[in-house]
């Protein structure tokens, strides 16, 4: 079969009527998921614990298949892992027998082999690996092991390992959880400048709605039992971005709002005011 050539009209990701039951479980963990993402986006997707986020990023990735409906990735059904769709996770899984150097080219290394490695295609891997060098500012490190890094610096070996392939959508999966605020913070504008040079279209799946609302030009609010889109909130504030942001009027409404939104999809609002009513205490008075 032919699939068409790029075409920016197309959106990047499509997903239609989508519903993933894992086996023997009693509810759907995504249900009737409809969304398009384009080229280039920059979604993030928030929503209370086991809404299924991860499952419908990996099912993205092609590392889970979905029951029903249909996802398309340029036009063409998802029907398993490929290289133009990276993911990175919460725990940076690097080689620890690798420098940082090997980690970033081990998987570029594995395609190549797949097509008949050549001089040429090396030398674009060296040059490409050491630009992502440069870009995540990792260059005085290139020979250093895993162990030897701290742990932001270990998740931008695992960026630049991921973006090595020049994939078309990278997919990431809580990638800062485990870094103190302000290795974050500095995460946030990273992320933000790599999507603006490497033009990859990112979903970007998080517990941390600030985080959310500062990447994202939109942000998906999942809700659970059974896992759905509740809301798609668009991010008013541009493309330019810097984290005096985050204290703005606007962008505290906007956090408030889905915040609060989290709560009631999640039940915790109910659970709040039953635990309020027990001890006697009103809305008001805490
Ligand atoms: N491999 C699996 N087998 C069976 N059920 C699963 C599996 N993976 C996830 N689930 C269930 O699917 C639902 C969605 O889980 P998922 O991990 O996608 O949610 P999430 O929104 O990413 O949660 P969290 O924010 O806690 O990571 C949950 O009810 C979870 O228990």
């Amino acid at each position: 079969m032919r699939f068409p050539a790029f075409n920016p009209l197309v959106p990047k990701i499509q997903i239609r009527d989508l519903h993933k039951r894992f086996d023997g479980a009693p509810l759907n963990a995504l249900e009737h998921i409809d969304l398009d993402i384009a080229h280039n986006e920059f979604v993030t997707f928030v929503g209370a614990s086991g809404c299924g986020k991860s499952t419908l990023l990996r099912t993205i990735g092609g590392l889970e298949t979905h029951t029903s409906g249909e996802l398309l990735v340029d036009g063409r059904p998802v029907t398993g892992p490929d290289i133009d769709r990276a993911m990175v996770f919460q725990h940076y899984s690097l080689y620890p027998w690798m420098t940082v150097m090997q980690n970033i080219k081990f998987c570029r290394q594995l395609a190549a082999h797949r097509k008949d490695l050549t001089s040429a295609n090396v030398e674009a891997a060296s040059g490409r690996a050491d630009a992502l060098l440069r870009l995540m500012g990792l260059q005085a490190s290139a020979n250093a092991w895993p162990n030897q890094l701290s742990g932001g610096m270990q998740q931008r070996v695992a960026i630049a390992r991921a973006l090595m392939g020049r994939p078309g959508i990278l997919l990431m999966d809580e990638p800062f959880g485990a870094l103190d605020a302000q290795t974050r913070e500095v995460m946030h504008d990273l992320i933000r400048h790599v999507h603006r040079l490497e033009r990859a279209t990112i979903v970007f799946v998080t517990h941390d709605v600030e985080e959310a609302i500062y990447l994202g030009g939109r942000v998906v609010l999942m809700a659970p039992r059974p896992g759905r889109i509740d809301t798609v909130y668009d991010v008013p504030f541009g493309d330019q971005r810097t984290q005096d942001l985050k204290h703005a009027p606007e962008f505290l409404a906007l956090k408030r709002e889905i915040l609060e939104r989290i709560r009631e999809t999640s039940g915790m609002k109910t659970d709040l005011e039953q635990l309020q009513r027990l001890s006697g205490l009103t809305a008001e008075t805490v």
